[in-house]
């Protein structure tokens, strides 16, 4: 138990967690890292606080001044829980397309929301344009730039990745991780990698996005949308480069229905949507390598930010997902065939 002075310093050493459903189904131990233990409730609390104490420590921020962001919003979160424990003002910029949970989250931690229209990365108003615009035109306001600001990894390879390798006592085979800005699986992959270079590392992406196309062919294209938020990317940024992986897959949103409704009746836990693509993509890894592999993966957020969404029955039918799960033995059976569309990579930027 820790004693903290802010709450920032709550930030990390999270809980490891075997899912007991999912390990006895493939004879492996499948872990997720509870990472909505942390105090903004996501992953990128980490992230958020490695970039605003680097900011810090080299200058560029000072207290009194505006940390600026743009945010699918858990960074925004994040980002106005460091702000507020360290006398620092947080405006997020933020699609209007994200669900309303979060926008209400950055608001109820005191931080200030600019609501923009989901458009192209090419189209000037993009979050990340107007977000870079608003702090140049302010002096006192500092851009975060999670996206290329590798803080955000740092986070992981500081933190993160030592504490998983603590819990697992070095016993880890496989690490499974989504990637939005690529922080997570950029900071982790690096220090595990480190640690144990046979480590096998599973990015898993979900439709829309284009990591799992640029992966096989060099290519950032998208193939159709997902309800997922925060993940997936059309573009090569800093934090991605960090990442070492050897294995892509890409998994479709119907199972992301499937595997939280399976979680959530056989453990208890209510996955956030990303969190059940990091499950989807664990279990794909567990059923390819067999019993006995020790398998690691996060929880980034939980449900509560995808009620509706991933847990809104009518929601998904607008999507032509059907809200009812399908038995899992016959996703497992699915997931046993997927062949060579697990593609094997070699993504490493040493
Ligand atoms: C819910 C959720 N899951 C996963 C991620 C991915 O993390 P990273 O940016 O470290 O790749 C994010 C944000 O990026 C997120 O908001
Ligand atoms: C769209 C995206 O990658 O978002 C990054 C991050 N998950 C956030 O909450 O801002």
């Amino acid at each position: 138990m820790r004693v903290g002075a802010r709450q920032s310093d709550l930030i990390g050493q999270t809980d490891l967690l075997r899912i007991p459903s999912l390990s006895d189904l493939t004879g492996c131990d499948i872990f997720i890292k509870c990472e909505f233990q942390n105090p903004g409730g996501s992953i990128k609390d980490r992230a958020a606080k490695q970039l605003i104490d680097d900011a810090m420590e080299l200058g560029e921020l000072k207290p009194g001044m505006t940390v600026v962001e743009g945010t699918a919003g858990n960074t925004g979160i994040g980002l106005a829980v460091v702000a507020k424990s360290y006398g620092l003002r947080m405006l997020a910029v933020m699609p209007n397309d994200q669900t309303p949970e979060k926008e209400r989250m950055i608001r109820l931690h005191g931080g200030e929301l600019m609501s923009v229209d989901p458009v192209p990365f090419k189209n000037e108003n993009h979050f990340y344009h107007t977000a870079r615009r608003l702090a140049e035109e302010r002096d006192d306001c500092w851009w975060a730039n999670q996206f290329e600001n590798t803080s955000n990894a740092r986070a992981h390879y500081l933190h993160t990745g030592p504490e998983i390798w603590e819990q697992t006592e070095g016993k880890i085979d496989v690490l499974v991780s989504v990637a939005g800005t690529g922080g997570t699986i950029g900071g982790n992959s690096r220090f595990l990698k480190e640690q144990n270079p046979e480590l096998d590392v599973w990015v898993v992406d979900p439709d829309g996005s284009g990591i799992y196309e640029f992966l096989r062919s060099g290519e950032y294209v998208s193939n159709g949308g997902s309800m997922t938020e925060g993940i997936g990317i059309m573009r090569l940024v800093d934090n991605f480069r960090q990442a070492r992986i050897d294995h892509a897959v890409n998994l479709p949103d119907q199972d992301l229905v499937t595997l939280s409704r399976y979680i959530r009746d056989e453990d208890g836990i209510v996955l956030g949507s990303s969190s059940a693509l990091n499950v989807a993509g664990a279990l794909a890894a567990a059923l390819r390598k067999g019993p006995g592999h020790r398998i690691v993966t996060f929880s980034c957020d939980l449900g509560e930010r995808s009620v509706s969404k991933l847990y809104n029955p009518e929601y998904l039918r607008g999507r032509g997902l059907n809200p009812d799960p399908e038995p899992i033995d016959v996703l497992m059976t699915r997931y046993r065939e997927l062949g060579d569309k697990v593609l094997e990579v070699n993504w490493n930027n040493d």
